[in-house]
């Protein structure tokens, strides 16, 4: 992978008082330790500065995410992988659970990872295109943690997620958009901001603290569930990262990913 340039995420606020958080960690926008790491400080910055809402995008032209790094759970340091499991989970917590406005503004594919990113937030709006979006753990040979699944049942009907996750179906933006998975298709990113953006000018007129105690409280159990959980489902991750059997299907994985780059 080349080297990082420049910073791994921009925080920025709009002249509406729209905080605009873009992921950038070129080629794919993977999420290792130190992007989490990003994205956690910044969604502490717009909750102390009581910003009223936040847009998250990518970077990149053709990727919102492409999921957890994979070479952050393949033969890793163990040490590193709690450190990178619990950051995640303090992200998903952070987001999900935020009292102000969020969308996301999905320009590009959203893998797993990039799913659940979007799906914390409360709107999405993804750029027409030959993008994919869906959480596919059951293609790698993995299982996707409780609070993703819990996180697509809060998302689209369950009879779907069941299938979806099951079957680590990828939609289209058309799926997605006939499922529910996403609310609106954009032309281009600033389409897709447009529409977010609008979406935040909904709530002009109601009492933002009913609004995010509704918020709150609407999601309160896949956040209880974690929290109370938060130990075991470390352990099974590093369980998990411990199996010869799943590490030999990330090494395939991987090299199944490095061939299509090559071609
Ligand atoms: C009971 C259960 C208890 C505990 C559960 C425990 C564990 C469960 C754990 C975790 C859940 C996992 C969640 C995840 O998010 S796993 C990640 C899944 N992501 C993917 O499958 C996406 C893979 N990538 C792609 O499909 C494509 O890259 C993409 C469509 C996003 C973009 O395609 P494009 O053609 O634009 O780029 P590429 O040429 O494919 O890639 C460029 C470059 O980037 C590397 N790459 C891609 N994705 C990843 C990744 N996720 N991690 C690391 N590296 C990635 C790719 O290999 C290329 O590298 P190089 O060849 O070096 O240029």
């Amino acid at each position: 992978m080349a080297a990082q340039a420049g910073p791994l995420v921009d925080l920025s606020i709009d002249n509406d008082g729209i905080a605009i958080l873009t992921m950038n960690r070129p080629p794919v926008n993977s999420l290792n330790l130190e992007l989490l790491e990003e994205i956690g400080k910044s969604l502490d910055e717009v909750a102390k500065n009581k910003t009223k809402s936040m847009i998250l995008t990518s970077s990149s032209p053709s990727v919102f995410s492409a999921g957890l790094d994979i070479m952050e759970m393949y033969k890793p340091d163990l040490k590193r992988a709690e450190i990178f499991w619990t950051t995640l989970q303090d992200v998903w917590i952070k987001l999900f659970g935020s009292s102000y406005i969020t969308a996301a503004a999905i320009n590009g594919h959203a893998p797993a990872g990039g799913c659940l990113l979007s799906m914390s937030c409360e709107y999405r709006v993804m750029v027409e295109g030959k993008y994919t979006i869906g959480l596919n753990e059951t293609a790698l040979g993995i299982v996707a943690p409780t609070w993703f699944m819990d996180t697509m049942c809060h998302t689209i009907p369950i009879r779907q997620a069941e299938y979806a996750l099951t079957t680590a179906r990828m939609f289209t933006v058309d799926e997605a958009l006939q499922v529910g998975l996403i609310d609106e298709s954009a032309s281009d990113k600033a389409d897709a901001i447009d529409k977010c953006k609008k979406f935040i000018r909904k709530f002009d007129k109601i009492p933002s603290l009913a609004r995010a105690v509704t918020k709150q409280k609407i999601r309160e159990g896949p956040l209880v569930r974690l929290q109370k959980n938060r130990q075991q489902d470390t352990a099974e991750f590093l369980g998990f990262l411990k199996n010869p059997k799943i590490q030999q299907s990330l090494e395939m994985y991987i090299q199944s990913l490095k061939q299509k780059a090559a071609k």
